[in-house]
């Protein structure tokens, strides 16, 4: 009996050879690569990052429900790059190497703002990006996250932990959508051999987010600028652990091109309670302003922080930034797009 999961657990098929339109004459040697989601804020760094390669092609398929074109604009009407208005929950047909699935809103506040459309951007949308690995042999990699492990009963978290989630909530429509695109993943590869990569990533932040994205360290550092006051839900003792983006976007590469299935923990074990977010925020950007306590949501997860002793072992990564080094990046990024200089 031991035997038989074990074999169901490991893949027994080989790859599917990769469509013969690979090879046709009117293809390039490069890399191509799609990256859905990738007008959103991790994908844009994401593209940035592939783009320095000149052996890549990058191919960014977006509905622009929470990311824009102005996060691509350096790149639009680059030979090695193109962009194409779809959502993932309709099948898409190209000819790809690999693929980053990031498509999906993370922000809590637009999530649960069409909560079907969320589960249907992670359910049918990773069955599309998935039948789509499969028809042309691509590798394709999951954004999952901390979420699936819900409100954790262990700390840190390993990913060997099953999670505690609420499977009725009002953050179901994500968590629970996560965890299916994370089971489909598993079922593509153990029936069809296709080549899967999952990251579970935790709380990143960093310059592109969405000034009124609603996560909490774009709300404190928009708040901070216009002299607001910086709103901590409470307790305020709840725990998040942050990474920053260039932390998070060298995780993701190395996972795809290392030989780990995952799922990865890619996060920066750092763990703060969001007062001392906010007391951070207030020091470093606008001691003035005011911190304030308001109402939470339903089955906001109490604590956090990633255990990463995997991605430190199995990818040989470790995130570098610190929250006191990051949080000033992101500062001179709102003050930019807010048109607050710096006295
Ligand atoms: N940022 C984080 O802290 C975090 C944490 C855990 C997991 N993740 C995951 O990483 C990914 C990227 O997150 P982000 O912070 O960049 O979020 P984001 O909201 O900035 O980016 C998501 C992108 O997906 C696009 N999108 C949404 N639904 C779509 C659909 N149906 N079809 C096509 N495009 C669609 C959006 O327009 C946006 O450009 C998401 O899958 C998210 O679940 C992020
Ligand atoms: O990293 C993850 O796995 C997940 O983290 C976030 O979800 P969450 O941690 O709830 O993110 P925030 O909305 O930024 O909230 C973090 C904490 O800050 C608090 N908060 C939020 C906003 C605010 O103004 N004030 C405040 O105190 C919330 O109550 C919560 O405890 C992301 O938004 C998800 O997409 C992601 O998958």
């Amino acid at each position: 009996m031991a035997a038989t999961s074990e074999k169901q657990n490991n893949s027994s098929k080989p790859p599917p050879t990769p469509s013969p339109l690979r090879s046709s004459k009117f293809c390039q040697p490069n890399m191509r690569i799609l990256i859905s989601g990738g007008a959103g804020f991790i994908g844009s760094h994401l593209v940035d990052k592939l783009m320095e390669n000149e052996k890549n092609e990058v191919i960014v398929a977006d509905n622009y429900f929470t990311g824009s074109k102005e996060n691509l604009k350096k790149w639009i009407g680059h030979p090695r790059f193109e962009l194409i208005r779809h959502d993932v929950t309709e099948p898409l047909l190209i000819e790809v190497d690999r693929i980053y699935h990031l498509a999906c809103p993370a922000s809590p506040i637009f999530y649960k703002y069409n909560p079907v459309k969320t589960i249907k951007t992670n359910v049918i949308g990773t069955l599309n990006m998935l039948g789509l690995a499969k028809r042309v042999g691509a590798r394709i990699l999951l954004t999952s996250t901390s979420e699936v492990y819900g409100d954790p009963l262990i700390h840190p978290q390993p990913e060997s932990y099953w999670g505690n989630v609420n499977p009725i909530g009002v953050r179901s429509c994500y968590d629970e959508g996560k965890r299916v695109a994370e089971t489909l993943m598993f079922d593509y590869h153990r029936q069809h051999g296709i080549e899967i990569r999952i990251a579970r990533i935790f709380n990143t932040y960093g310059p592109r987010m969405n000034i009124d994205d609603g996560r909490v360290v774009s709300n404190f550092i928009a708040q901070a600028l216009r002299g607001e006051a910086l709103t901590v839900q409470k307790p305020g003792t709840q725990t998040r652990s942050f990474c920053y983006v260039s932390d998070m976007v060298d995780g993701l590469i190395r996972l795809m091109e290392g030989d780990d299935t995952g799922p990865i923990n890619i996060g920066n074990p750092g763990e703060f309670t969001m007062v001392e977010l906010a007391e951070t925020v207030k020091e470093l950007i606008n001691p003035s302003i005011e911190i304030k306590m308001v109402e939470n949501t339903p089955d906001d997860p109490r604590q956090r922080k990633p255990d990463i002793s995997k991605a430190k072992e199995v990818l040989g990564w470790e995130p570098k930034v610190k929250l006191r080094e990051g949080l000033p990046l992101m500062e001179e990024d709102f003050r930019l797009r807010l048109n607050v200089p710096k006295n």
